[in-house]
């Protein structure tokens, strides 16, 4: 398939998904979302793809919401056809999916990036929440999901001043997994997606399902979830074999049942 603002390859089990709107600095537009979507969907379908990694330029993950398309936008419009809610889907994908941040995360780049499941940055990442220079707030989850990841102070500190934090501000905040040197980025995350899509897809999807739940539930309603998954993938061959190999001191052969 081939896209007008993304490039997409495999390596193996993993799906690799690169933004490709470099003179924009990867500015998020309707055509991005529509195919980022599409092209995620695509994977989610592939049962020989076990991951993604959803990248950018060296220069920029991505600079945020296209501003130019947005400039002219009115509340009624805005509010009719609720406007960027398209995002979400990005957010539902049930695979794992890996960031790979480099450069500009802001904005809606950084919103995106936090959509995924863990960021891995290289040195040069800086994270952001910019809106308020442009008259608006974050529309893409940001005062949501930054404040669960790096908590009140600081996402009240990003948001209303639109300052940029670097990987390794972000890293000590929580909101990014791991810093690599640039030019070893896209091999860390598909080392990392590698070996998630190398585990049974049912306890990967599971356990994604599990981490994701405690965002948005209690506690005991989390911890029985969790336990509720746990009890089900004894159903599964693949537990059978995972424990069986473990006892018999060998290498597992999972067959994805
Ligand atoms: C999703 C929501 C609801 O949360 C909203 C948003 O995301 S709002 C957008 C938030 N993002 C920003 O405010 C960042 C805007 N960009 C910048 O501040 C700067 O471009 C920079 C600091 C990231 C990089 O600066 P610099 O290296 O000097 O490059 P520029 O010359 O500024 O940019 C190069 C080129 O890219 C265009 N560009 C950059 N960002 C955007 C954007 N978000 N939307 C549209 N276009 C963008 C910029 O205009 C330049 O293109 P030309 O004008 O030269 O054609």
């Amino acid at each position: 398939m081939s896209y007008e603002t993304l490039l997409t390859e495999t390596r193996g089990a993993v799906a690799i998904v690169t933004l490709n709107r470099p003179k924009a600095l990867n500015a998020l537009n309707s055509t991005v979302m529509t195919e980022l979507t599409d092209a995620f969907a695509g994977f989610a379908k592939d049962d020989a793809i076990g991951a993604i990694v959803l990248t950018g330029s060296e220069k920029a993950f991505a600079a945020g919401a296209d501003i130019k398309e947005m400039q002219s936008l009115d509340f009624v419009d805005a509010y009719v056809n609720d406007f960027i809610s398209g995002w979400e889907a990005i957010a539902s994908t049930r695979k794992p999916v890996i960031a790979a941040v480099s450069g500009f995360a802001l904005g809606g780049g950084c919103e995106l990036a936090m959509m995924c499941d863990f960021i891995i940055a290289s040195e040069t990442a800086k994270f952001g929440q910019p809106e308020i220079t442009l008259g608006v707030i974050p529309g893409m989850g940001g005062s949501q999901r930054l404040t669960r990841a790096v908590g009140k102070a600081k996402a009240m500190d990003l948001v209303l001043t639109g300052r940029m934090m670097d990987a390794a501000e972000a890293e000590r905040a929580g909101l990014v997994s791991r810093i690599v040197a640039p030019e070893r980025l896209i091999d860390e995350a598909v080392e990392a997606a590698a070996k998630i899509a190398s585990f049974p897809r049912a306890a990967v999807l599971m356990g994604k399902e599990a981490v994701a739940r405690s965002f948005e539930t209690t506690l005991g309603e989390g911890l029985r979830f969790e336990r509720r998954l746990f009890h089900s993938l004894f159903a599964t061959a693949d537990q059978k074999e995972g424990m069986a190999a473990f006892v018999e001191k060998r290498k597992p052969s999972f067959s994805n049942r």
